[in-house]
């Protein structure tokens, strides 16, 4: 039975005995479903509708735009309502969580003929942010991640996170001022805490761009977290993951599993693998660096042209998201990616070609595994499998002798036997989207079910058959044998040769001039005929659960599968744009040094090609040993955070094991990649330009070791002139001095070309420029020594601002730069400052110092107390 929209408003009345200010037994049912799904939207299954009510239906109505309306009564007033029709529902559901909604999808699972009261309903599946499995839901090249964090005892805090279309469980702790770091680094869509941490602790985690879920305390349970991975993981031990010590991740991992399981409304049985990141491991990659080398966004927060959409050449979804994994996740230790770099270079030999071609038009078998797992995948997704294991039989390649890695992936690209078969033989070859509808079981895979579908198809030469023998057995010559809605199949025979009929008919109904009978054979087959369709349908959804089954027993070989294809997919990408791009392969050496030969910064090469903007001028650039800081100045527009970030770009690309846009380099070990670049002002957080840049240029200087390579650029240009040339001058001395990190340091006040004279480490370069006339012709070559002049003012004219402005300006220039010569002040900005004094320590201090709080006795110390009030007041 469906019901329209406006069906269900009699539904809540009918069912409604609602006197005395009681709810109806519709609502009754209701209420307790959304008792359990208390934050989340509760979409309730009736007819052919989606229903929410109060609460939710307010909402709803604002966020999807849908109309709100008052109908029936329960409990004495009109039931607040909107809804959606079933068949719309995943469009519905993409607007909520794109918003950040959650939603519990509640159908009716009772028999609804036969249902006395409302029909059974029951939560089938929980939508949320950080746990889409939906391919429709789903961004092609972007995990959707779900994230638990647990504070823990000692300022550490774990965490435990996975993406449920992927089936690995990451796991690690830090110190809980890294939180935002590691988040920002994990980028989920969803993040779960414990309901009870602190005030202060909850506001840090709801400024985080993602949904944010609070959870029971009891959930996060380092215990239970232990006990529920050697479940999931199907180990008796963490130790072979090294994962044992982890007891604040343990505990996360415990909320973690608990979430992923209640929305599925089942267990995740392709989850198996586990992975801890340990800080440390990875290349420090802050979001500043994300963001200011437009890594996967570019500034105004658009998906190309960056870094990833130019690499970004696979042919799978998956291929994708690996490639932007290994992009953000670079190792510190280098032998995973000179391994990629070999593989790469093997392909580049020209199998490169051919695999992807292979590689075309494969299927996302990752997600799809994860659906067959949680029983959630489509026919048609197992139809594109199905051709996916068919063309992976054929992409390994004849030759042998490749290297490791490439082995490797070839060894897992191995279908497992008698999937694809399995699959051939029970779905159609294009079937229908969803199971619901019938239409996906292939013929000759069921002999029930081809019964059915036969006779459904066959009904009318059964018929004529049935007829011909009929007339033959009882010699009645007009015999017809008919159908009519009311009384189904019947025997007709006129009324003169009803005499002639066989004991076996039995009468059905008797006209003026005929007859109308029915025989056993001919019931059964109107029995059958008429459930035909239905029990076919039945018939299919079962076939489809039992190859749901047996589908089972690949999942852990086409997880290898899947992430076999992704591999070789992005090696495969590298190697073509290491190609059409021009790229080197970068040697990794043990000294500290960032050594370019023509590096190009390849994102602004690819643009300049695209425009036919000119050619794009390559750089060297030399880091390390005598020179470990350049002080970069040029005109504005003269190419200096290009140069910059075309550095970081190539360190970056070399440590995830891809080749360079250079003509060499070699690369000694990188611990993090450190930006300081322009900033907008963070109005929605009330932070000034300043204030960020001081704020980044403070965590910089924090963070970074001998091994990193740091990205200065104006630096105190947010500040008056003094302010920012005496800042900058410090941040350049502490780098060199203290940090020792390789250095790129760009600016334009000029004061800071004098720092070289007095720093070993550090060396001034500049990008050219040449004037003529009044312009300015810019070269972006990277040239030994300072900048000559500042071109501001030519670059305001070239910009196009009024003439008279720029008159005006090159004469107030003229003035300012004859007053400054007469009046500088011989500063030495960059000499160290007198020590700071410490202040003396006051008694009550000296008293503290000599107290040992473990030795003293409640009397004892109630006494120091007094002693110590009596010092300070004295
Ligand atoms: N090496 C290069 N070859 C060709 N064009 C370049 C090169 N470097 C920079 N450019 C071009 O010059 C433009 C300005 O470069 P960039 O932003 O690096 O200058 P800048 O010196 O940092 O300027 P500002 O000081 O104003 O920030 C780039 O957008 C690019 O089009």
């Amino acid at each position: 039975m469906n019901l329209s929209h406006s069906d269900t408003v009699a539904e809540i009345a009918d069912t409604a005995p609602a006197a005395g200010g009681k709810h109806t037994p519709m609502m009754v049912q209701y209420f307790g479903l959304k008792a359990d799904y208390p934050d989340t939207l509760l979409l309730y299954r009736m007819g052919d509708f989606y229903e929410l009510f109060y609460a939710d239906a307010e909402k709803a109505a604002r966020l999807l735009d849908i109309t709100l309306t008052r109908r029936g009564q329960s409990a004495g007033e009109p039931v607040v309502m909107a809804g959606v029709p079933f068949h719309s529902l995943e469009g519905y559901l993409a607007k909520l969580i794109k918003l950040g909604e959650s939603v519990a999808i509640c159908e009716q699972v009772g028999d609804v003929a036969t249902a006395k009261g409302p029909v059974e309903r029951k939560v089938v599946r929980v939508v949320t942010p950080g746990t889409l499995t939906d391919t429709e839901l789903l961004s092609d090249k972007t995990e959707s991640i779900l994230l638990a964090v647990h504070q823990g005892l000692r300022n550490s805090c774990g965490l435990a996170w996975l993406s449920v279309t992927q089936g690995v469980i990451h796991l690690a702790h830090c110190p809980a001022d890294e939180l935002e770091a590691w988040i920002a680094r994990i980028a989920p869509s969803e993040l779960l805490y414990n309901v009870e941490v602190t005030a202060a602790f909850e506001q840090r985690l709801k400024t985080q761009r993602c949904a944010v879920s609070a959870r029971p305390a009891w959930q996060f349970d380092a215990a239970l977290g232990a006990r529920r991975l050697l479940a999931q993981l199907q180990v008796a031990s963490l130790a072979s993951w090294n994962a044992e010590a982890l007891p604040e991740a343990h505990a996360a991992a415990s909320a973690l599993l608990g979430y992923a399981e209640h929305t599925q409304g089942r267990t995740l049985p392709h989850v198996h693998s586990l992975q801890v990141v340990r800080s440390g491991e990875l290349i420090e990659l802050p979001q500043t660096t994300r963001r200011n080398l437009e890594l996967t966004q570019t500034l105004r927060g658009e998906d190309s042209p960056t870094l990833f959409s130019l690499l970004d050449t696979c042919s799978t979804g998956m291929g994708s998201r690996a490639l932007k994994s290994w992009l953000l996740s670079p190792r510190r230790e280098r032998s995973q990616a000179q391994a990629r770099l070999d593989a790469i270079t093997v392909l580049r030999g020209g199998l490169q070609q051919s695999l992807r071609a292979g590689l075309k038009g494969c299927s996302d078998v990752e997600r799809i595994t994860a659906r067959i797992a949680l029983r959630q995948v489509r026919p048609r997704e197992l139809v594109a499998l199905c051709q996916t294991l068919q063309k992976t039989e054929r992409l390994t390649p004849d030759q042998h002798g490749l290297e490791a890695y490439l082995t490797t992936i070839f060894e897992d690209l191995q279908a497992p036997p008698d999937c694809a078969a399995l699959l051939g033989r029970y779905l159609l070859e294009e079937p229908a989207a969803l199971i619901r509808d019938g239409g996906v079981i292939n013929h000759g895979c069921d002999a029930d079910l081809d019964e059915l579908r036969g006779i459904q198809t066959n009904c009318d030469g059964f018929l004529l058959d049935l007829e011909s023998r009929e007339r033959a057995r009882t010699g009645i010559a007009n015999l017809r044998v008919q159908f009519n809605k009311v009384h189904g199949f019947y025997i007709e025979v006129t009324q003169g040769q009803a005499a002639k009929v066989p004991d076996d008919y039995r009468r059905r109904q008797t006209l003026k001039n005929a007859e109308r009978y029915i025989t056993p054979e001919l019931k059964a087959f109107e029995d059958k005929a008429l459930s035909a369709q239905e029990r076919a349908l039945a018939r299919e959804k079962w076939l489809y659960e039992q190859l749901l089954d047996e589908l089972q027993h690949f999942v852990p070989a086409l997880s290898r599968l899947a992430r076999a294809l992704a591999s070789l997919d992005v090696l495969c990408a590298l190697a073509e744009r290491s190609l059409t791009l021009n790229w080197a392969a970068p040697v990794f050496v043990k000294e500290p040094c960032i050594s370019i030969r023509e590096g190009r910064h390849p994102v602004v090469e690819a643009r300049l090609d695209e425009t036919s903007g000119g050619a794009f001028i390559a750089n060297d650039c030399d880091l390390g040993g005598k020179s470990r800081m350049q002080i970069i100045t040029g005109p504005n527009m003269g190419g200096k955070s290009t140069y910059m970030r075309q550095v970081a770009l190539i360190v970056l690309l070399a440590s995830m094991g891809s080749y360079v846009p250079a003509a060499s380099c070699r690369l000694g070990p990188i611990d993090a990649i450190l930006t300081r670049i322009g900033a907008a002002d963070d109005v929605a957080n009330a932070q000034s330009t300043f204030m960020l840049e001081m704020l980044e240029a403070a965590q910089i200087l924090h963070a970074a070791t001998p091994h990193s390579l740091v990205l200065m650029d104006e630096i105190g240009r947010g500040t008056s002139t003094f302010d920012g040339l005496a800042l900058a001058g410090g941040i350049a001395a502490h780098l060199h001095n203290k940090t020792q990190a390789f250095t790129l340091f760009a600016t334009h006040y000029f004061e800071l070309t004098e720092f070289p004279a007095r720093h070993h480490a550090a060396v001034n370069v500049h990008v050219s420029a040449v004037e003529s006339g009044a312009d300015i012709v810019f070269l972006h070559h990277i040239e030994p020594g300072p900048a000559s002049k500042s071109y501001g003012i030519a670059v305001a004219k070239l910009a196009g601002v009024p003439a008279g402005v720029v008159h005006h300006a090159r004469h107030a220039l003229a003035a300012l730069e004859t007053q400054q010569d007469a009046t500088r002040a011989q500063v030495d900005l960059f000499a160290a400052p007198p020590e700071q004094p410490s202040p003396e320590a006051s008694a009550v201090e000296k008293a503290l110092v000599g107290i040992n709080p473990d030795l003293l006795s409640p009397r004892e110390a109630l006494d120091a107390l007094y002693q110590l009030k009596k010092l300070a007041a004295g």
